[in-house]
């Protein structure tokens, strides 16, 4: 059988910590398969170079079978040229102390520049997935530069408040991580998320069951669970005095691998994408939904029960990435 053709993929933000975990996971196969050649191309800021010219070597370093080439520049107009898949993840992580969306006014510049730039050089298919913070309204953003891809081919990474959320309850219940699924993010990826389990099932004793059933504790659910998601990003910062990184990386590879390979029959994963009203959220915000992916195309899981606990969450989740969205604009402007 003939070798596939190299897929081209950028890595902004190389240089970084996500970045360094993320790019071996990435270069070994784990995301667009282990019989898949690529093309790594990694952005940086110019002061940032030779740290990346290192990270450079070392892929070279690490002899794998799928690497063709890896290039490492500070030009978004070479970082971009061409590419199938790009991981945005350059950008300021948040310190101690502040709310991801301190870091609006700065971060969201950097996603223009960068939308203009993937309007320009990169395939019209490129899969954008947004990690850098605050991601949701980046993705807007960055969208909105880049108005020749269309609007469905970015995304904004809240799979790690997925696994996180998994993780939590598997904990909970004493089963194993893959014991757990459908837990659903809604929203922002930020404090305001609806981290829900009411559709998710867990597996005990060899069967699967709903988790409010298997938890049989309604006041953790809707308490101590979810703000142990919500704030897990400020509790690592203030333990490591440095953002997640490890699992960060992890989960934009689980979005990304996802996005490409498909989600199984039935089951459902959680990606910011553009609302389209369903569940009654305001159209043209990045929120965070249940997807199902056929085809590299992602559909929004429609006709899930929201009761009115649920729907004061999602409400003001929405209410947060719509003020987000003005204030990402005006520093556009
Ligand atoms: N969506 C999510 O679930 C998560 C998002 N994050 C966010 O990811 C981002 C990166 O985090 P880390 O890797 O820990 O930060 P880091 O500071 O270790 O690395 C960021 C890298 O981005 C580079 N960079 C800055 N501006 C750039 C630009 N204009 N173009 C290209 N590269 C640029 C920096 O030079 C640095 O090398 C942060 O915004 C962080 O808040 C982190 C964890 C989870
Ligand atoms: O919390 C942050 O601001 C940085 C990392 C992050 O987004 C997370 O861990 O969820």
């Amino acid at each position: 059988m003939a070798a596939k053709e190299p897929l081209r993929v950028c890595v902004t933000g190389a240089a970084g910590q996500i970045g360094y975990s993320l790019l071996f996971q990435l270069a070994e196969g784990n995301v667009f398969g282990r019989d898949q050649p690529l093309i790594l191309q990694l952005l940086d800021i110019t002061p940032c170079l030779p740290a990346l010219n290192g990270v450079v070597m070392e892929l070279q370093d690490c002899a794998l079978p799928l690497i063709r080439d890896v290039i490492g520049t500070a030009d978004p107009l070479v970082a971009f040229k061409d590419i199938d898949a790009a991981f945005l993840v350059g950008a300021m992580p948040r310190r101690e102390g502040m709310e991801r969306k301190d870091l609006l006014a700065a971060n969201v510049k950097i996603f223009k520049e960068q939308g203009d730039a993937l309007d320009k050089v990169a395939k019209k298919t490129v899969k954008v997935l947004v990690v850098g913070n605050p991601a949701n309204t980046n993705a807007l953003i960055c969208s909105k530069y880049a108005p020749s891809i269309p609007k469905e081919n970015f995304s904004a990474m809240t799979r790690l408040d997925q696994n996180r959320a998994q993780a939590q309850v598997a904990a909970k219940l004493g089963v194993p991580n893959g014991s757990v699924r459908g837990c659903i993010i809604w929203g922002n990826h930020s404090s305001t998320q609806f981290p829900d389990v009411s559709h998710a099932e867990a597996e005990v004793d060899g069967r699967w069951v709903p988790v409010p059933e298997a938890v049989n504790d309604q006041q953790f659910l809707r308490g101590e669970f979810i703000t142990t998601v919500q704030k897990r990003g400020a509790a690592i910062i203030a333990a490591r005095k440095l953002s997640s990184a490890m699992s960060a990386a992890k989960a934009a590879c689980d979005h990304m691998h996802d996005w490409f390979a498909g989600t199984p029959a039935g089951r459902f994963v959680s990606m910011a994408v553009f609302s389209d009203g369903s569940y009654k959220t305001p159209e043209g915000i990045m929120y965070s939904f249940p997807v199902t992916i056929e085809n590299g195309q992602w559909k929004i899981v429609q006709g899930l029960a929201i009761d009115d606990f649920a729907r004061e969450k999602m409400d003001a989740t929405a209410k947060e990435l719509c003020e987000e969205r003005e204030e990402a604009i005006a520093a556009c402007a």
